[in-house]
């Protein structure tokens, strides 16, 4: 759906973004990441044109994003940034219906997608909708910026550190949404993150990059289990890259089974980390969990041996 190809930006004549190719396909998220100054959030600016490429080209579903009318690119691609950006002297239903009186909606139309969208990012809209920015906290100012994003139900969404602003268990909760309404809207999402764990958490795909370069593309698990290059290594935790790797793998990935089946204690999903079967094995004196439902419908174990098995 976006086809980065070649694309290189730069200013003052240091380059921010450099050669970089990459395919980000429909329905799936892509976490952009890589240390300070590498050229995430330039990139994603160029998506939507608040910034134009120097070099290469960008393709959305076949087009050159350069070719599209700013109304158009507005309606296809929202774009949601940390400091939420929200305007303080209207009210939250007004900030959310951006797009759509630009579009040149109906006010019926407005009202109901409005209220609906408010649901979705789990904010009651009679609660909510008359409120104004500075009356919501942090994380619910988020939700507001999610929603107002989505308006125009657009097929992609930018996201520059969506949920940076907000404390850990909130930003949990807003994670958790977020893959909630992914999964129900199907919205192609790019997101760029600086947290490791979100990253994991909320991508199918992972693209590294370091000093405008884009040094590898892939899912989590792999490239946790195999990164590219010192650099990569290093960004996933260098000497704790181990234990990062756990998040990115599933107890489905590892487990067997069981051989004689007697496992004690709560049986565990196969799609929950190892991250957290190793915290329960350490909770519970344990170096064998009973598993729930492997994929051919038994049931099966995992050893803490198999959490270190290559
Ligand atoms: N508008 C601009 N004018 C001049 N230089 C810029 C501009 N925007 C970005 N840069 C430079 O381009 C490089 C990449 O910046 P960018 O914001 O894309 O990195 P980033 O990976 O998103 O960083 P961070 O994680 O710190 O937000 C940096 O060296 C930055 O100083």
């Amino acid at each position: 759906m976006i086809r980065f190809e070649g694309v290189s930006k730069s200013f003052g004549g240091a380059k921010a973004v450099d050669d970089v190719t990459l395919s980000v396909a429909r329905g799936t998220i892509c976490a952009l990441v890589g240390t300070s100054g590498s050229g995430k959030s330039t990139l994603l600016r160029l998506v939507n044109r608040l910034l134009e490429v120097d070099a290469g080209s960008i393709r959305f579903d076949g087009e050159d994003v350069t070719r599209l009318a700013p109304v158009e690119l507005r309606r296809r691609v929202g774009y949601v940034i940390q400091s939420v950006g929200l305007f303080p002297h209207w009210t939250v239903e007004r900030n959310i219906a951006t797009v759509p009186r630009l579009l040149g909606w109906s006010s019926a139309r407005i009202g109901e997608r409005v209220a609906e969208l408010l649901d979705l990012v789990g904010l009651p809209p009679g609660l909510h909708a008359r409120r104004y920015p500075d009356e919501l906290s942090g994380g619910q100012q988020q939700r507001v910026g999610v929603a107002r994003a989505l308006a125009a139900e657009p097929e992609l969404l930018l996201m520059d550190e969506p949920f940076g602003a907000v404390d850990p268990p909130t930003r949990r909760g807003l994670q958790d949404s977020l893959i909630a309404i992914q999964r129900r809207t199907g919205t192609t999402i790019l997101l760029v993150t600086h947290d490791v764990e979100e990253a994991i958490r909320l991508c199918g795909t992972l693209a590294v990059l370091h000093h405008g370069r884009l040094l590898q593309t892939g899912t989590p698990a792999s490239v946790l289990t195999h990164p590219a290059s010192d650099e990569v290594a290093r960004f996933f935790g260098g000497p704790l890259l181990g234990l990062n790797r756990l998040k990115a793998l599933r107890v489905g990935d590892r487990a067997h089974v069981a051989d004689p089946p007697a496992a004690e204690g709560e049986p565990i999903d196969t799609d929950a980390t190892l991250e957290t079967a190793l915290a329960r094995m350490v909770a519970e004196g344990r170096s064998r969990l009973p598993v729930r439902h492997l994929a051919d419908g038994r049931s099966g174990v995992l050893d803490l041996a198999d959490l270190v098995r290559p």
